[in-house]
Parts: C-alpha cells; sequence; structure tokens
C-alpha cells in the first residue's frame, strides 16, 4: 500500500494581535496509507480539528508541507485547490450543514453537479446507490427537517461520497449521535473503507477509534503516540489488538500526556 497523504514538519500558528502568536500544530510528521482508516484523538485543544483543516487544504500550513496523492497542497492555487477537495476529498462534520430548501436527493448529488465530473443522469445514479447503501433510500424526496439526526448523518455521508473521493475526512461525525447511531454509522465508514476510500476521522470516542486501523493520540499539537489496531497481511486487513489492548494503551498515554501538562504549568508560573 503507498502513501494517499502525508506531512512533513507541518506547523500551524495564529496572530492573536501583535505580540500574541500561539502555535497550535508543531512539526507534526505524519503518512496516512491509501485505504487505511486512521483516527485521532487527544484532549480538547490539542490541535486535532486544526490539522484536520490543513491536511486537507481547508486551511493553509503556515510552514512544512503536506502532500496529497502526490501534489504539495500549498503549490496549487485556490482553484486547483477546490477541484481537487471539491474532486478527491469527501468532507464529514458532527454539524452537517445540508441546505434547507433542497430536498434530501438534492443536497446529496448537488456537488456531482459542482464537479462537472458526470451526466446529470448518473448523478442521480449514484445519489439512489448511495441511499441505498447507507438505507435513506425512502427519504429521498424528504425534506431535510423529516430526518433524525442519524439519517442527517448518513445524508452527509452520502453527499462526501458523491464524486467518489480518495479520502473522507470526519471531524466528529458521530459526536452528535446516539450509541446506537454511532454505531451504525461507523459500521457504515468500515464498509466504505473496506471498498477502498481512505477515511481519517477525529474522534474523541474510544469506542470509534477502536474500529480503526490506526490511532493517533495529539498533545499540545504533536502526535505524541500511537496505536496500531490493524496491519497488513497479504492484502487484507488483520487485527492485531482487541478493544482492551486500546484502552490501557489510552489510559497510560493520558497519564503521561497528564504529566507533560503538568511540567508545563510549573515551568510557566515558576
Ligand atoms: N482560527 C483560530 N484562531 C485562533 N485560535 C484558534 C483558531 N482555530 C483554533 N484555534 C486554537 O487552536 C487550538 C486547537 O484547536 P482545535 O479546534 O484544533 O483543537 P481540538 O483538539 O480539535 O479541540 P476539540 O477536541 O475541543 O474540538 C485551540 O487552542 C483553539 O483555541
Amino acid at each position: 500500500m503507498n502513501i494517499l497523504l502525508d506531512s512533513k514538519k507541518l506547523n500551524k500558528h495564529y496572530n492573536l494581535g501583535k505580540k500574541n502568536r500561539i502555535k497550535v500544530l508543531k512539526d507534526v510528521n505524519l503518512e496516512v496509507l491509501r485505504g487505511e482508516f486512521v483516527t485521532i484523538m487527544g484532549p480538547s485543544g490539542s490541535g486535532k480539528s486544526t490539522l484536520l483543516y490543513n491536511l486537507s487544504g481547508m486551511d493553509q500550513v503556515s510552514s512544512g508541507r503536506v502532500i496529497f496523492n502526490g501534489k504539495e497542497l500549498s503549490s496549487l492555487s485556490e482553484k486547483s485547490l477546490s477541484a481537487l477537495r471539491l474532486k478527491d476529498m469527501g468532507f464529514i462534520f458532527q454539524q452537517i450543514h445540508l441546505l434547507n430548501n433542497l430536498s434530501i436527493q438534492d443536497n446529496i448529488t448537488l456537488s456531482g453537479y459542482l464537479c462537472g465530473r458526470k451526466n446529470r443522469k448518473d448523478i442521480v445514479k449514484r445519489a439512489q446507490m448511495l441511499m441505498e447503501m447507507t438505507g435513506i433510500e425512502s427519504l429521498a424526496q424528504n425534506d431535510i427537517t423529516q430526518a433524525s439526526g442519524g439519517q442527517l448523518q448518513r445524508v452527509g455521508i452520502c453527499r462526501a461520497l458523491i464524486n467518489d473521493p480518495e479520502i473522507i475526512f470526519g471531524d466528529e461525525p458521530t459526536g452528535a449521535l446516539d450509541s446506537q447511531s454511532s454505531y451504525e454509522i461507523m459500521e457504515l465508514l468500515r464498509r466504505i473503507n473496506h471498498a477502498g476510500t481512505t477515511v481519517f476521522l477525529v474522534t474523541h470516542d474510544p469506542k470509534v477509534a477502536s474500529r480503526s486501523d490506526r490511532v493517533l493520540y495529539m498533545v499540545d499539537g504533536q502526535v505524541v503516540s500511537e496505536k496500531r489496531i490493524c496491519r497488513y497481511m497479504g492484502g487484507k486487513k488483520e487485527a492485531i489488538s482487541r478493544e482492551k489492548d486500546l484502552s490501557q494503551w489510552l489510559m497510560d498515554t493520558q497519564n503521561v500526556s497528564l504529566v507533560m501538562e503538568k511540567k508545563k504549568c510549573l515551568k510557566t508560573s515558576i
């Protein structure tokens, strides 16, 4: 399996006034393989969403490189970057941001029309296939106000997949769902991943992370640890950790990060 996405010495800072610069990402190096399912965890404010925005070209890096499918994102014009995001990347968020005045089907097909890769008939056909796969085909002509949170998240997944992207980025896609809906959405994402789409998710939920191939843990703008759950054997994924191992690793990693935080607080208060 080859590398689909990688970052080299990725830094991101925000200037909050003349002498107030906050460093959110610090020299992040990571590689995501084609077909991999990666989740990223860490305390609130550690930089997970910022990392996702910078890896997907939704935000601009302050320094360092992000290479997607052999292209360095910062070398692309705004137009080429938008086209790449539309065609090769899909996005799902906790807040789904659907258009109120369009039906569920039209919300899904809209990005297909904007992309222009397929004709109208094929886009509708693909939307119908995706709605069937996600179990919302009976809602196609409904208004989005007539769907539950879990159903709307499925609409979001169909919309993200309409242009058959290389990768799906998700920022807490199950964050607002009950545990049953969250489980179903993860099952769906796993099926999509098994069919070949790479998935990169931010999550706070260890259950969600336990269903990925590899979990990264961020503290204070850096990836400090990672846990591999599956490995590749003869072109197939094989589980090498159990949920119990992941819980233990998470506890250890959280303890280490708490010690790091305490040391930092001590340093700044001296
Ligand atoms: N546009 C911005 N301007 C200034 N600071 C920002 C901006 N976006 C994020 N930050 C800061 O960057 C830090 C990391 O934010 P980020 O949202 O990436 O964290 P996170 O790990 O995803 O947190 P959470 O789990 O709570 O969503 C925070 O301190 C946040 O306040």
